[in-house]
């Protein structure tokens, strides 16, 4: 049986990332890069989907696990009745070749291992030509991709399996690395084990030393920053939602999509993080990133691209898969790229609007793409879109895009005024003003005395926690502060997580059912703070912390009747929301009512 979805550790070399459980199995990794077909997809299938296990033979062996600190390098302890064995796992951050390296470090007596490689390319479908290199190394080739196994264990076939037996005696090492290339080449050099570890070593001290957060919570905040990074695609800047496809938002249910592509919003929301943290380099590559995928006309602006600025992500199944714990279908692609989400709008514009102010200056031709999405956002705003949440199920005008509207106007006015950049002031403070008052009529319902999922409908939308963090009226309205109640009342469930909405009393498409989205139990949060209710913020902080995995991360959602993780993993976007909150509670006590993430600029 697959393992549990908090059961899996995060691996990967900022151009793909693997999931390691707790047993020793690699069951998912896309190689060469994120959006890749997979060449492990036990997770979403069975062993023979493709997996790499290695662990001690006795099945009762105990195991626990860490990451080296600050770094993407995990050890797994292993205990068993002769003695004990350390299990490191990670893959060198790139150069010419992608390698996963895991090396088998003997710490006491001596533990019998077995290894079991099943290499099935194409998601799990397809066998590869394995053969002998004359070094002794193993080639296994399917179509354009190759993958080479080096080490000094004796390896041999069995049923379409690469196996080894082998014993670690104290101090000893025993080391495996699979390195990819493409198949017409030659196979990839070798990677020294030892060498490469001391560089990934490295390579995360020195990324970990350059964050500023110096507040209450450094291990979770850390940790986060190193997993955002980790959904980074280095050569061109562009940051993944998550690694994984169709882990399920409901166990056995079909809400299940491919993440590993680049949102506009998860990716604009990641990069305020960072640079909240100090991270301006990635803040500035993911600009370009964003000005290469988005030029051309506005009116062409997807609300989310492949890791290069790709926009065909067309959507289809994977039928032989069998699915997370029978969760189908499996996705690849995805549908939404289609859509018209207006708020991406303001997410964008607000980031480019922060870059600036972090000194991250915008050439003219990024000013007049700023300028050109205003103008589209004037000729759009009036009509309904497929919202934050992505419904399936058709357009609506939902207050929170219109509310990012009116973000995509402001932090453009902002930056007109602050940067002295020229723009047509008047009329887009006209615009800027009417969006408002147009939400403020139809997206406020005052029977409930809350603000509603979308105009004319009674529905809530833990969206609307946004509406005081983006600065679209102040935490002490009246009409805020009966949101955040209404929420608390009909969205909060299990003692501190938020439901996005009422599945059941939604249009979107699909059939009612999900867990609790966790980026939106830590707005809620983020409203505490502003309302000065710190103790009320500081106790969901926590409660949201726990839910960590003993690795510290956190998938898309977390399904309290089975008290698990449900939804694609590690996901961005809640780790993005954990450092946000963070930093808003480590703020000074003077200044608390400019939240970090997605803050009301100035
Ligand atoms: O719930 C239906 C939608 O679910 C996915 O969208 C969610 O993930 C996105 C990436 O993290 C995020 O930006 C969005 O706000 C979430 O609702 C899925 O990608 C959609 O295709 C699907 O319709």
């Amino acid at each position: 049986m697959t393992a549990r979805i908090e059961d899996y550790a995060l691996i990967g070399d900022c151009e793909t990332a693997a999931l390691v459980s707790r047993t020793g199995s690699i069951d998912w990794l896309c190689w060469p890069r994120f959006d890749s077909g997979a060449v492990f997809a036990a997770l979403l299938g069975r062993p023979e989907n493709g997996r790499w296990h290695l662990a001690p033979a006795d099945a009762g062996a105990r195991s626990t696990r860490r990451y080296r600190e600050g770094t993407l390098i995990l050890e797994t302890e292993f205990e068993t009745a002769d003695g004990a064995v350390t299990l490191v796992d990670f893959m060198p951050p790139r150069g010419t070749t992608s390698d996963l390296v895991r090396m088998v470090v003997g710490k006491r007596g001596r533990v019998a291992m077995h290894m079991e490689l099943v290499l099935r390319f194409g998601y799990g479908a397809l066998v590869p030509w394995v053969s002998r290199l004359p070094d002794g190394a193993l080639r296994a080739i399917a179509g354009p991709d190759m993958v080479v196994l080096r080490t000094e264990v004796p390896v041999r076939g069995e049923s379409l399996t690469t196996v080894a037996d082998f014993e670690v005696g104290e101090g000893e090492t025993r080391s495996f690395v699979l390195a990819y290339g493409p198949s017409h080449l030659d196979p990839p050099n070798h990677c020294e084990p030892q060498s490469a570890l001391a560089d990934t070593q490295t390579f995360w001290n020195d990324w970990d030393a350059r964050c500023t957060y110096d507040g209450d919570w450094k291990e979770a905040v850390r940790r986060s920053l190193v997993t955002l990074k980790a959904l980074t695609f280095r050569p061109t800047g562009g940051i993944v939602a998550a690694p994984t496809t169709s882990l399920p938002e409901q166990l056995g249910g079909t809400r299940n999509w491919d993440y590993r592509y680049c949102w506009l919003r998860d990716a604009t929301l990641t990069l305020l993080a960072l640079m909240g943290a100090g991270y301006y380099d990635e803040a500035s590559a993911w600009r370009d990133w964003l000005l290469r995928a988005a030029a051309g006309s506005p009116s062409q602006l997807q609300i989310m691209y492949g890791i290069a600025g790709e926009r065909h992500l067309i959507e289809w199944t994977a039928p032989w898969l069998p699915g997370y714990e029978n969760s189908k279908p499996v996705r690849v692609g995805n549908a939404a790229h289609a859509q018209r989400q207006l708020d991406v709008y303001g997410e964008v514009l607000d980031a480019l609007h922060q870059a600036r102010q972090g000194g991250i200056a915008s050439d003219a031709d990024g000013w007049s793409l700023e300028c050109a999405l205003v103008k589209y956002v004037e000729q759009i705003w009036t009509q309904p879109d497929e919202g934050i949440w992505e419904v399936r199920g058709g357009p609506q005008h939902f207050t929170h895009s219109k509310v990012m509207a009116w973000v995509a106007v402001d932090r453009a006015l902002k930056s007109a005024a602050q940067f002295h950049l020229e723009a047509p002031v008047d009329r887009w403070r006209t615009l800027r003003d009417a969006i408002h008052a147009d939400v403020c009529r139809h997206g406020y319902d005052a029977s409930l005395g809350s603000f509603v999922q979308a105009y004319g409908s009674h529905q809530l939308d833990a969206s609307l926690l946004l509406l005081p963090i983006v600065g679209f009226l102040p935490p002490e309205d009246p009409r805020v502060r009966g949101t955040v109640a209404a929420i608390e009342r009909r969205l909060l469930v299990d003692g501190g997580v938020v439901m996005r909405y009422d599945s059941e009393h939604t249009a979107d498409g699909l059939p009612p059912g999900e867990g609790a989205f966790l980026a939106c139990s830590f707005w809620l949060a983020d409203n505490y703070v502003l309302q000065g209710r710190r103790d009320d913020a500081c106790r969901l902080f926590e409660r949201l912390l726990a839910l960590r995995n003993d690795v510290g991360l956190l998938a898309e959602e977390w399904d309290p009747r089975t008290q698990r993780f449900t939804g694609n993993f590690p996901q961005a976007f809640p780790h993005v929301a954990l450092v946000g909150t963070a930093m808003n509670l480590s703020r000074r006590e003077e200044q608390p009512q400019k939240p970090v993430e997605q803050r009301a600029s100035t």
